[in-house]
Parts: structure tokens; sequence; C-alpha cells
């Protein structure tokens, strides 16, 4: 495919930006020398040379200065320097009598060319000097030394010249679509891995969060089950144990073997799990509601009073009293509560409890007994 011809494109390509810079670095400080020095011995044979070379010596120091302060412009620079060299190229060969021992010079220009501004300059500038020189060869417009062998020499390095680069710059081309295409395959590859590895992560840990989750449910009620509680009282920290006023209701539906008896398993399954998502219902978001076994429910509930956890359960027997199952006259709970003492474990604290609870069975049962602050 064809690409569009572009001379010496300024400012867009920064590939090989740093390399460029110490390449033009070494070329401005070479040339801005060697053109002093050609200055000064020409000076008095042939003024007008000595006065472009003492010019060219200039702008190879000024460019020089501009590129140390500005790295950023080395693509403008370059482009500079090189229609510079060119101009030069065109003094020396058309108007001060070009000699064929200065076309090494001819070939450095477009060596500096191809590395600088890449293929299409290159060859732009091969053409156009060879039809220069070709042309005032044939034309005798300006007058050189050229011979015709010396044409043809010359039109041979630059053909072999152009040969070089364009095998290189081919070579170098397929390698870098070859990178190219390499480096999109591994990156789609990655990707997909990627994409694969977070499906399957996020799967896991749905997976992770369900098993724990169901670990740590009662799946009939849905409330947390003792083997939790009992792990989250045990991870409760000690300095903090007692420290607060946490405080736990324990809560026992009354005369639940007879619900069951009466009207089978099925219903009092129902009822617990009525009472269960009353409880939860009324409790706060920080308290932990569980099934700790048979008909007997927890609400442990952090930073709350004795006091606050008697309303509490007050208001839950109330609530529940209220429920409403169709097959059941009334379900009733009973309640002990019991707060958090220093050096209480859970046993401690479900002792109390257990005792205020029977107290409340004892008093008739639909009742809520607070167990004494020892
Ligand atoms: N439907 C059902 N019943 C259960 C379940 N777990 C335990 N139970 C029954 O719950 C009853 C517990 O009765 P208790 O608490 O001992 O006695 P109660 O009849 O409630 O009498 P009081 O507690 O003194 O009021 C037993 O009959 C158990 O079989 C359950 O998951 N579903």
């Amino acid at each position: 495919m064809l690409r569009p011809i572009q001379l010496f494109p300024a400012l867009t390509d920064t590939v090989n930006v740093r390399y460029k810079v110490i390449f033009l670095n070494n070329v401005f400080t070479f040339a801005g020398l060697v053109s002093l020095a050609m200055s000064v011995i020409r000076w008095n044979t042939n003024p007008f040379l000595g006065k472009v070379d003492l010019l060219f010596a200039c702008a190879a120091f000024i460019l020089l200065w501009i590129l140390h302060r500005h790295h950023k412009m080395v693509e403008l620079i370059a482009s500079i320097a090189l229609w510079l060299c060119f101009v030069q190229f065109l003094i020396v060969f058309f108007l001060a009598n070009g000699n064929p021992t200065r076309s090494g010079l001819l070939l450095l220009i477009l060596a500096s060319a191809f590395y600088l501004k890449g293929r299409q300059a290159g060859y732009s500038m091969l053409a156009i000097i060879l039809a220069l020189v070709v042309g005032n060869h044939l034309s005798g417009l300006f007058p050189s030394e050229f011979k015709n062998l010396d044409i043809l020499s010359l039109g041979f390095y630059m053909l072999a010249q152009f040969f070089i680069i364009h095998n290189y710059e081919s070579l170098r081309e397929t390698q870098t679509s070859h990178l190219k295409a390499l480096n999109a395959n591994l990156e789609a590859l990655v990707k997909q891995r990627t994409e694969q590895l977070a499906a399957v992560n996020s799967a896991l840990e749905k997976e992770k969060e369900n098993l724990t989750r169901l670990s740590s449910t009662d799946h009939l009620t849905g409330l947390s089950n003792r083997h939790h509680f009992e792990n989250v009282f045990a991870e409760y920290s000690p300095a903090t144990r007692g420290k607060t006023s946490d405080a736990l209701i324990l809560i026992d539906i009354d005369n639940f073997k007879k619900i069951n008896d009466t009207y089978g398993h099925v219903l009092g399954d129902k009822v617990l799990k009525s009472v269960a998502a009353c409880i939860k219902k009324h409790s706060r978001a920080s308290d932990i509601t569980v099934r700790w076994g048979g008909d007997e429910l927890i609400v442990y509930a952090p930073r709350t009073s004795l006091k606050q956890a008697y309303q509490l359960a007050e208001k839950m027997r109330k609530q529940i009293h209220l429920l409403d199952i169709t097959e059941i006259d009334t379900i009733t709970i009973s309640a002990g509560v019991a707060v958090l003492q220093a050096g209480d474990t859970l046993s401690h604290l479900l002792h109390r409890a257990d005792n205020a609870l029977y107290e409340a069975k004892q008093a008739g049962r639909n009742n809520v007994y607070s167990a004494a602050l020892g």
C-alpha cells in the first residue's frame, strides 16, 4: 500500500527521541567545529566559502544550544538541520564548483535523513539530490568538476545506500509488526485469562460467602446459629468484655411442646419462624439474634443497659403476643435478661439469663425477668 510522502514531518514522531538528541548533539558539535576550521582555512583563498562555513558553524552551535535547552523540539531541530545541510550542499556543489571528492557529504546527508526522519524523507532527499546533480551535469547550468564517471559512481553509491536502507527498514518494519502482533496476541490472552480468573474468583468468593452464611445461620429461622454466636463471643476482646454494658435476652416460647403436640411440627416450625422474624424485626442492626437451640432464642445487644434490655424484651414479648397465626389463639414467650459483667464468660452470662427466664416461667409465663446485678 502506498503511504503519503511526508517531507520532514515535524514534532510528531517521538520514537527514539533520546538517541536522536545524542546523534544531533554529536553532529552539531562536529559540524560546528569542522565548519569553523574550514572557515578559517578558506577565509583568504575563498572568502565566500569562508563566510558560508562561518555561517554554518554559527547555525550548528545555535542549534546545539537550542537542542540542549529544548529536547522536545528534537524533531523540528532535526528537520532544520537537514534542510541546512541540504542548502550547504547546494551552495558547495552548484555555486562553488562542486567537485567529486565532496560527494561523500551527500551520502552523509542521506544517511542522516533516513535515520532522523525515516524512509520517506530519505527517499525524497535521495531523489532530489540525484535529480539536481544529474540535471546540473546534463544541462551544465552550474560548472562543476563532475565527470560522467563521477556521476555514474555517485548514482551507484546512492543506489547501494538506497538498497541497504530499504532492506534494513523493511526488516525492521517486519520485525516490529511481528512483535506488535505477538504483543497483541499476548495482551488478548492475558485479558482473556484475567477475565476468566476474575470470574472464577468472584464465583469462589460468592461460594465462600454462601458457605460462611450457611455455616453461621440456622436454616429454619435464618437467625445466627449457636456455633456462630459462640465464635463471635469468643472473638470479643476480653479487654472490652465487661467494660461496655452489653445485655443478653434469653427467650423461650411458652408451651411450645403443646403447640407441637396439638398442631404438629410443621405448624410448630411456622411459629418458630414467626417468633424469630418478629425478634429480628425489633432488634437493632448491631444486635445479634441467635437460635440457641429448640425453641430458645437469644438477642445479644451491645452497649445496652439492663433497663434498656428489659424494655426491649418487653417490647418483643408484646409484639409476639400480637402475632396472628390462624390455627393458634395466642403465642407467648418468656424472657430472662442479664448484662455482661467484668470477667464474665458466656456461660456465666447465660446462667444468669437462664435463672431470670426460669423465674419468668415460674411467675406464670408471658413474662420478662431481669437477673439481679451482681
Ligand atoms: N417444631 C419444632 N419443634 C422443635 C424444634 N426444636 C425443638 N422443638 C420442640 O420444642 C419443644 C421444646 O419444649 P420445652 O421448651 O422443653 O417446653 P415448652 O413446651 O416450651 O414449655 P416451657 O418452655 O416450660 O414453656 C420440644 O417439644 C421440642 O421437640 C424445631 O425445630 N421445630
